[in-house]
C-alpha cells in the first residue's frame, strides 16, 4: 500500500513527515492524492524516488515553517479540521484519541496575549469598537432628544472662535434640567457633539454634562450645529483665580465643614475636602444642611489650608483628564477659562471640546491647523510628530492608533497646561495674562528647565512670589516636584494623568509620613521622569576631560582600557542588514504618511458628521 510520504501534496505531504510516512496514504487527503499515476508505470515511480530526497528537504524546511504557524495557530483554534484537531486512524476509530479540548501553546498564548493587550493599549482599539457600534446606537435608541421649538434661549454666556454661547431653558419644566447651555457652533461643532458623546459614554464625570447635538440650518444664518449642556455653575477656574480670596473662594465650595454629634451628644466639628468618587457618609449628609444653613466654620488661613485646596483642585483636574486621555481623547485647549466648578457635584469639570482630538479613530486630528491658545500651549505646539502630518482614515487610524499614541504620547500636551495651571494657582503673580506671558519668555530662556527658572527669579523675588515657593516646597518640596514633573520640554519625560495622580502630593499626610510603598513609589516616578541624556552628557564630558582622576576626569590609561573594552566595529554584514533595516523602516513611516496625508481629504475627515441629527 502507497504511504503518504510521496510529497505529491504539496505542503501539506512535507508538513507531517514524520507521523504521516508510516500511514496508508488512503487514509490522508483522499481523492486528491493521484495514487494510480504513482504506482502506474515504473518509470513515473522511479522518477518519484530520485525526486524525493530533493522534495523532502524542500518539504522538510517548508515542513518547520508550517509546523511553526500550525503550532501558533493550533494555541487559539485555527486551521483545517484536521489541523487543529487530532483525528486519528479514520479506519480504526479506537485509536481515535481522547478529547482534551484545544491545545494551549505557548507561542499561541503570547500571541493571544499580544494580540488582546494591543487592543486594549490606549487608547484602545477594543473598547473603541465597542463604544462605536454597540454602546453609539443603544444609546441614540434610548436617549431623549431636544430641537428647537424646545428650547428658550437665555442670556449670552460667551462667544468664541467657534460659536455663540447662551444660557437657555427648555420650553417644557423638566424636573432634572432647569437651567441649561446652548451653544449654536460652526462646522466645528460636529466635532464638538461627538467628543461629547464619546466622553458621555467613556468618562461622564470629567465634562459638563451633556444632552443633545444636532444641525439646524435656517434660511438667515445657513447650518448651524446646536449643542446642549446642563448649567454646570457660574464660576469657571479663570474666574475663581481672578479673585483676590483664591483659593479661599474655591475652599467654601469644595470644603464642608461636617458637623459630627458625639457620644454624649455634643456637637463638633471637622473640614471634609470632598474628592472625586468620595462618598457622603451619614456625618457629612449633616454638614450638607449645615451649609445650607449658613453655619459655615472658617478654618485657620495660611499655607498649608491652601495648599490643600489647590491639592484638590488639581487631583479634580487630573482625574477629569486622565478620563479623557484614557478613551483616546486629547483635550487640546486646557485653560482655567475651560474649567468650571459644577456646583451639583462639587468638583471641577471640563467643558470646550471644539479643539479636541479623538486619536482612536482620528477625528480633528489636523496638527497643521493652530488651535491652540499659546499662553497655556506646550513648547511642542504640535500633539503629533511632525512627521505623522494628519489623521488617517478610520480602519487605518484604528489599526495604528496605540503605535501612534505610543510614539508621541499627545496626552502630555495637556499635562504642560494642567502644569501651568498649577503654577498660576501657587503663584498670585503669574494669574494676569501679562505676567503668564512673561512667565512663558522667561521659561522658553532658560530652555523650559523651571529649576534654571527658579534660581533666576528667587534671589530678586517678590513677596508674592516668595509666597508661592514656600507652598510649593511644603512637605520637602513634594509640590515642587510635581510641577517640575508636569512642565517639561519634552513631551515623552511628563508625568502622564494617571501617573501624577498616583504622585506622593497628593497623600494628604504628606511625604514625611511617605510608607515604605509609597516611597517607593516615589523613587519609581522620580526613575521615570530622569533625563538620561543628561547623565549620557555628563558621562561624555566626563570622559572628554583629559587629565586627572583629581580633576573628575579619566586619565590616559582609563580611556586606553575603555577603548580596549569597547565593543569592536561590526562586522560589515551585521552593518548592512541594520542599514537595510532603517532605510525598510523609513520606508514604512514615509508610505503611511503618505497614504494617512492621501486619505485625509476634508470630504473623509468629516465621515462622522453623517450620524449627528438634524432637525426635521
Ligand atoms: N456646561 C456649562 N455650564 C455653565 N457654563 C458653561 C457651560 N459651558 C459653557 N459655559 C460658559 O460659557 C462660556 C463659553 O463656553 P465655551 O468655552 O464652550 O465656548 P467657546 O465658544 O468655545 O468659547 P472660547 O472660544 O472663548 O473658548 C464658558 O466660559 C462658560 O462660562
Amino acid at each position: 500500500m502507497a504511504t503518504v510520504a510521496t510529497g505529491t501534496c504539496v505542503g501539506l505531504g512535507g508538513v507531517k513527515l514524520q507521523s504521516f510516512n508510516t500511514k496508508p496514504l488512503s487514509s490522508f487527503l483522499g481523492k486528491k492524492l493521484n495514487i494510480k499515476n504513482l504506482s502506474k508505470s515504473r518509470g513515473a515511480n522511479e522518477r518519484y524516488s530520485t525526486s524525493k530526497a530533493r522534495n523532502m528537504v524542500v518539504f522538510a524546511s517548508a515542513g518547520e515553517i508550517f509546523n511553526l504557524f500550525h503550532d501558533l495557530f493550533l494555541g487559539v483554534g485555527v486551521g483545517l479540521p484536521c489541523t487543529v484537531m487530532e483525528c486519528g486512524d479514520i479506519i480504526y476509530r479506537s485509536t481515535l484519541p481522547k478529547s482534551n479540548g484545544i491545545a494551549v501553546t505557548v507561542p499561541g498564548v503570547i500571541l493571544a496575549l499580544g494580540t488582546l493587550s494591543y487592543l486594549w493599549a490606549t487608547p484602545g482599539v477594543a473598547p473603541g469598537f465597542f463604544d462605536m457600534f454597540v454602546l453609539a446606537p443603544l444609546e441614540r435608541l434610548f436617549r431623549p432628544t431636544y430641537k428647537k421649538d424646545d428650547i428658550v434661549l437665555g442670556k449670552k454666556l460667551g462667544e468664541g472662535s467657534f460659536g455663540v454661547v447662551y444660557k437657555a431653558s427648555l420650553a417644557k419644566k423638566s424636573s432634572k434640567y432647569n437651567d441649561l447651555v446652548l451653544k449654536k457652533a460652526t462646522e466645528y461643532g460636529a466635532v464638538e457633539i461627538w467628543m461629547n458623546e464619546r466622553v458621555r459614554r467613556a468618562c461622564a464625570n470629567s465634562c459638563a454634562d451633556f444632552l443633545y447635538g444636532f444641525l439646524e440650518s435656517s434660511p438667515k444664518r445657513g447650518a448651524e450645529y446646536w449643542l446642549l449642556w446642563k448649567f454646570e455653575g457660574e464660576s469657571t477656574l479663570a474666574d475663581l483665580l481672578q479673585s483676590k480670596e483664591f483659593p479661599y473662594n474655591v475652599g467654601s465650595l469644595t470644603e464642608y465643614h461636617s458637623l459630627l454629634v458625639t457620644s454624649n451628644g455634643n456637637i463638633s466639628s471637622f473640614e471634609v475636602v470632598i474628592d472625586p468618587g468620595d462618598h457622603l457618609l451619614d456625618a457629612t449628609m449633616l454638614s450638607v444642611e449645615a451649609l445650607i444653613l449658613g453655619e459655615v466654620l472658617d478654618a485657620p488661613r495660611g499655607l498649608e489650608r491652601e495648599n490643600r485646596i489647590i491639592q484638590t483642585i488639581m487631583r479634580q483636574l487630573l482625574f477629569a483628564l486622565e478620563g479623557l486621555h484614557s478613551t483616546g481623547i486629547v483635550h487640546r485647549d486646557i485653560k482655567p477659562q475651560n474649567v468650571i466648578f459644577s456646583e451639583d457635584s462639587r468638583t471641577f469639570k471640563i467643558i470646550d471640546l471644539g479643539a479636541a482630538t479623538d486619536l482612536r479613530v482620528g477625528i480633528n486630528y489636523i496638527p497643521k491647523e493652530f488651535l491652540l491658545d499659546p499662553r497655556y500651549a506646550a513648547p511642542e505646539q504640535y500633539i503629533m510628530s511632525t512627521q505623522t502630518p494628519s489623521a488617517p482614515s478610520l480602519p487605518v487610524a484604528t489599526a495604528l492608533s496605540p503605535v501612534l499614541w505610543q510614539l508621541n504620547l499627545p496626552d502630555r500636551f495637556d499635562i504642560y497646561s494642567a502644569g501651568l495651571i498649577f503654577l498660576q494657582m501657587a503663584f498670585p503673580a503669574l494669574r494676569s495674562n501679562s505676567a503668564l506671558i512673561q512667565f512663558n519668555r522667561q521659561l522658553k530662556r532658560c530652555e523650559y528647565d523651571l529649576t534654571a527658572w527658579r534660581k533666576t527669579v528667587e534671589p530678586r523675588a517678590s513677596p508674592d512670589l516668595r509666597r508661592g515657593f514656600e507652598l510649593l516646597d511644603l512637605d520637602g518640596g513634594i509640590g515642587w516636584e510635581l510641577l517640575m514633573s508636569m512642565v517639561r520640554y519634552k513631551a515623552r519625560k511628563r508625568i502622564s494623568a494617571k501617573a501624577a495622580l498616583a504622585h506622593p502630593y497628593f497623600d494628604k499626610e504628606g511625604q514625611l509620613a511617605l510608607s515604605f510603598v509609597q516611597s517607593l513609589r516615589l523613587q519609581l516616578i522620580r526613575a521615570t521622569q530622569q533625563d538620561y541624556s543628561d547623565a549620557a552628557k555628563w558621562v561624555i564630558q566626563l570622559m572628554a576631560k583629559s587629565g586627572t582622576q583629581k580633576d573628575g576626569g579619566f586619565t590616559e590609561a582609563q580611556l586606553q582600557e575603555l577603548k580596549e573594552v569597547a565593543p569592536k566595529k561590526k562586522p560589515s554584514m551585521e552593518r548592512n542588514v541594520l542599514a537595510s533595516a532603517l532605510r525598510l523602516q523609513r520606508k514604512i513611516i514615509r508610505t503611511i504618511n503618505e497614504s494617512v496625508d492621501e486619505l485625509n481629504e476634508r470630504r473623509k475627515s468629516l465621515w462622522w458628521s453623517k450620524w449627528i441629527p438634524r432637525e426635521e
